[in-house]
């Protein structure tokens, strides 16, 4: 059956390398990095690795929503609100910041914690909304399988699974695993930018069944346009492992200062100042530290 009628083509391809982030944290930026840095609404995707006692003290974030999907091992993150959690290999938070949350997001067990975490803008008129977390174990993640594919639904719909999540700003965000010779089309809403970063193995994206291998750590922009991504898996023996991930382009302004997102500098002025004098959605920041690994 032909769901794609017409792939959309890969724009442009980014390896993204270590560099350091947090205290003694790596990270592998894909958005987020110069040559690259926003793809409406997408600020940051990190493929993260961290060992303790490295990790992501505490530290504030505003106007935009957090997306942590561990790979393997698990981290503890706390918030200055007690809010507290451990996400473990497989399981999900979404963070949707808006006015102000402080937290901290450190390793939770012994050896080398991996995973993702995507940085998703909110629009101008909801960047100053209540926080709110919206956590899933990975055994209540959506998942479906066919014809050699398996996709695993963080948001959005595929293969007839569907996420609960609510997304502010419309998303779609995809975990395939495709075997030895399975071939996808998976629709993409036309109006949307959209990008595949590939976790392991090799596989060939976009149009043609004859474009070049993309392996591990690499980052495809998809092109406007076109009705959906098409992918094969054509080595004899490893599994493709890729994310895919889209969404609705906001359009607006844009001012970022570190973990603060908002429309113009007056706005980002303005929430310095909260954060320094603790008020707007700060408050709790003003006597709260993580307990940290204790
Ligand atoms: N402002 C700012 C400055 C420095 C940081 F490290 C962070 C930060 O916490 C993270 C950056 N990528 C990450 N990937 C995974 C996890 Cl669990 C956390 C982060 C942050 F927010
Ligand atoms: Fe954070």
């Amino acid at each position: 059956s032909c769901v794609v009628k017409e792939p959309r083509l890969v724009v442009r391809k980014f390896l993204a390398r270590p560099q350091h982030e947090g205290l003694g944290a790596t990270v592998r930026r894909s958005i987020g990095r110069f040559e690259l840095r926003y793809f409406d609404p997408f600020l940051v995707l990190d493929e993260f690795s961290v060992t303790a006692p490295a990790g992501f003290p505490d530290h504030p974030h505003r106007g935009f929503e957090t997306v942590t999907y561990m790979l393997q091992g698990a981290v503890t993150h706390e918030d200055f609100e007690g809010h507290k959690g451990t996400i473990k290999a497989g399981d999900l938070q979404w963070m949707t910041a808006g006015r102000g949350i402080v937290h901290s997001e450190m390793p939770a067990e012994q050896g080398t914690q991996k995973g993702l975490q995507l940085w998703i803008n909110l629009s101008s008129k909801q960047k100053m909304i209540e926080p709110r977390y919206q956590e899933m174990s990975s055994k209540d993640i959506a998942e479906a399988s066919k014809d050699g594919i398996k996709v695993r639904v963080i948001a959005g719909e595929a293969l007839g699974a569907k996420s609960p999540v609510y997304t502010r700003t419309p998303t779609m965000y995809l975990d395939f695993t495709l075997k030895p010779g399975a071939h996808l089309q998976q629709p993409i809403p036309k109006s949307w930018n959209s990008f595949v970063y590939v976790l392991e193995g090799e596989g060939t994206f976009g149009g043609k069944k004859s474009s070049p291998l993309v392996s591990a750590h690499h980052l495809l922009l998809l092109g406007s346009g076109g009705d959906g991504l098409e992918a094969w898996n054509k080595s004899g023996s490893k599994p493709l492992r890729f994310i895919l991930v889209g969404g609705e382009p906001l359009g607006e302004p844009l001012v970022q200062f570190g973990p603060f997102v908002m429309n113009t500098q007056e706005e980002i002025d303005q929430t310095v100042e909260d954060f320094e004098n603790c008020v707007n959605g700060f408050e709790k920041a003003k006597h709260w530290r993580s307990e940290g690994c204790n």
